[in-house]
């Protein structure tokens, strides 16, 4: 097993390897990388990398470009660390991306962020269901293919349930994707809306139960970043959680996507290039694979998986609501790289979208964003739209035979093409 050591991981930032083209060039203030500590200062830091590896997978190469995501602690979040604040904010408005360690975290410590009451902020807990829901995937993708094809349910208007390989599109040209996924809804597993029909494997009250808890842990971190967010933008107290309520009825969902290792001689894009619909997402990765452009720069960069970590990113909502303030950065998935490129990779992802009625324009009553307005000459044109209408037009759009033009998010015209 090949080991990252020291001089390539820092303690808070993920770092570029040596020889690719310089992302820090282009994001210099998150670029952290530690400076070869040389042989004799290793140790600690070393076995500290070594506990962010997935020993049982192939390892994640060291000569890719990587995206300098900063490395957060939801314990020191919830601790109210100033630095993790400052750190949170910062990597919320320059590249909308970050890792969260969720390790070591396992009380449900309730703060003033923390309003819903019915999902703890429980790191372990919610690592330990996404490992559960990892193997729940796997079998739910070994369904056979006509089964799990029941349960797409595009041509009654809805993007919850099973998308087969190949039946959403990559670009205007209508390329097909690569990977299969599967949605399911809060709303139904919290008993806020009908139970969808689905599989017979994500009935069983295991699976539901499993499911519940992990959007409750999802949720709750997701409100915990919104809180924080909402206190740096100076809102008035409560303004982006009382969009975002557990019990409100709204587009969340836990998606499983699941692509097959593809031909050497024949790599394309997994799933195709795009900004998150909703606010914010909190995403599990294992494999390599998912890359994002970042600011200002021209070479798609890899997400490296850490163990005991999420990657959460925020969505077009954010950037609505906020005037722009806040980034939702544009992203894809490829073949895994190196090594891994044989493998099968899946990802697991909770997103969080504003309640199904939210209007996605401007917030008002907030200082910063009110400045950010005048600064762009006041009354930008917005349209008219609700959260749901948005994800239903961006989801619709993405499937084969559907509209891609109207798919477009807030990346502007590179969709567009
Ligand atoms: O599979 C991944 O790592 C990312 C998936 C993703 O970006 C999405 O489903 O929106
Ligand atoms: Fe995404």
């Amino acid at each position: 097993m090949t080991q990252i050591t020291a001089s390539q991981l820092g303690t808070s930032a993920i770092a570029h390897p040596a020889g690719s083209k310089s992302v820090s060039a282009i994001v210099p203030e998150l670029h952290h990388l530690e400076r070869d500590a040389g042989p004799t200062k290793t140790t600690a830091l070393e076995e500290d990398a070594n506990d962010l590896i997935f020993q049982d997978l192939p390892p994640f190469p060291h000569d890719v470009p990587t995206a300098p995501l900063l490395r957060l602690s939801l314990r020191k979040l919830i601790d109210r660390d100033p630095q993790e604040e400052s750190n949170l904010w910062r990597a919320c408005c320059d590249l909308g991306f970050f890792h969260l360690d969720l390790r070591g975290c396992e009380q449900s410590k309730r703060d003033s962020f923390h309003q819903d009451g019915d999902g703890d902020l429980n790191g372990n807990g919610l690592l330990k269901d996404a490992e559960a829901l990892f193997h729940l995937g796997e079998d739910l993708f070994s369904l056979p293919s006509d089964v799990k094809q029941k349960y797409d349910f595009k041509d009654q208007g809805s993007y919850f349930g099973y998308k087969g390989l190949g039946s959403g599109v990559v670009d205007s040209k209508g390329t097909k994707d690569r990977n299969e996924f599967y949605n399911t809804s809060k709303d139904d597993h919290l008993g806020i809306s009908e139970r969808l029909p689905a599989p017979a494997i994500l009935q069983s009250e295991d699976s539901r139960a499993l499911l519940k808890s992990y959007m409750q842990r999802s949720h709750a971190i997701v409100n915990l970043i919104l809180g924080q967010l909402n206190s740096r933008l100076g809102l008035p107290s409560e303004t982006l959680q009382s969009l975002h309520r557990l019990r409100g009825v709204s587009g969340d969902q836990v998606r499983w996507v699941r692509s097959p290792p593809q031909p050497t001689d024949d790599r394309k894009m997994a799933l195709g290039e795009h900004t998150d619909f909703g606010s914010v997402t909190v995403l599990f990765n294992r494999l390599g694979g998912l890359q994002i452009l970042p600011p200002g720069g021209e070479e798609w960069c890899y997400v490296k998986p850490l163990k005991g970590h999420c990657v959460v990113n925020l969505g077009d909502a954010m950037v609505k609501f906020t005037a722009g303030i806040l980034r939702s950065n544009i992203h894809r998935v490829v073949n895994p790289p190196g090594q891994q490129g044989d493998s099968t990779r899946m990802s697991l992802v909770y997103f969080a979208r504003p309640e199904d009625e939210v209007l996605l324009k401007v917030l008002e009553g907030g200082d910063m964003i009110d400045e950010k307005r005048r600064q762009q000459g006041g009354g930008v044109d917005e349209e008219h739209i609700t959260a749901k209408e948005w994800i239903m037009r961006r989801a619709m759009g993405r499937r084969a035979g559907g509209d891609w033009a109207k798919s477009a998010g807030t990346e502007g015209d590179r969709l567009k093409q």
